[in-house]
């Protein structure tokens, strides 16, 4: 490395979760590495402290104002990063034994605030693509896709304590 090079952080240094509301929910910062040449997104190493195991990784878009949710997933846990435009994902904790039952988290996440959501089973979550570009969520999940463990709940059944219009003020 030149003097003037910027130190790069080794890809073991610990990432600490961040502000997370809910039990089990990690929202953990990721580095972009830019040059002249383009970017380096990280994403998830097998070698990193919270990650657990491989399945599938797939992508998932959606175009400005798509709603896709309410997901609960009883036996897979998702790795989500979106790696292009931008979107808010919500978790609300249904989970009978959880400490942090009824809490409901709102993360906006993808080009401005890039992260990596460690959504666990059971928690149910969804996400709406917002900004004006089509959204590109990424989800490395700990089992392949299985459509018989997924259940959906209509994104307006009022038993969910989440309005996803617009919040203008
Ligand atoms: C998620 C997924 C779907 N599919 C198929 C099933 C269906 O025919 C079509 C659309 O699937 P869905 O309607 O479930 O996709 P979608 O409504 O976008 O929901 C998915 O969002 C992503 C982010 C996830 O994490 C998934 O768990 C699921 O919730 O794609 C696969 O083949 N493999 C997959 O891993």
């Amino acid at each position: 490395m030149g003097s003037g090079d910027s130190p790069i952080r080794s890809p073991q240094d610990k990432e600490v979760p961040m502000s997370s509301k809910i039990h089990g929910l990690n929202i953990i910062p990721l580095r972009k590495i830019p040059d002249e040449r383009g970017t380096i997104m990280h994403m998830l190493r097998a070698d990193a402290p919270h990650f657990d195991k491989f399945g599938e990784v797939y992508f998932a878009t959606a175009y400005p104002g798509v709603i896709k949710a309410w997901h609960l997933h009883t036996k897979q846990a998702q790795n989500y990063c979106c790696i292009q435009g931008m979107i808010k994902l919500v978790c609300y904790d249904d989970r009978a034994d959880s400490p942090t039952k009824g809490v409901l988290q709102e993360i906006v996440m993808g080009d401005l605030n890039y992260v990596l959501v460690q959504i666990p089973p059971l928690l149910i979550n969804g996400w709406k693509c917002i900004g004006t570009q089509t959204a590109l969520l990424a989800n490395c999940a700990d089992m392949p896709h299985d459509p018989t463990e997924m259940k959906r709940i209509d994104p307006f059944d009022p038993a969910i304590p989440y309005d996803w219009a617009l919040k203008h003020g």
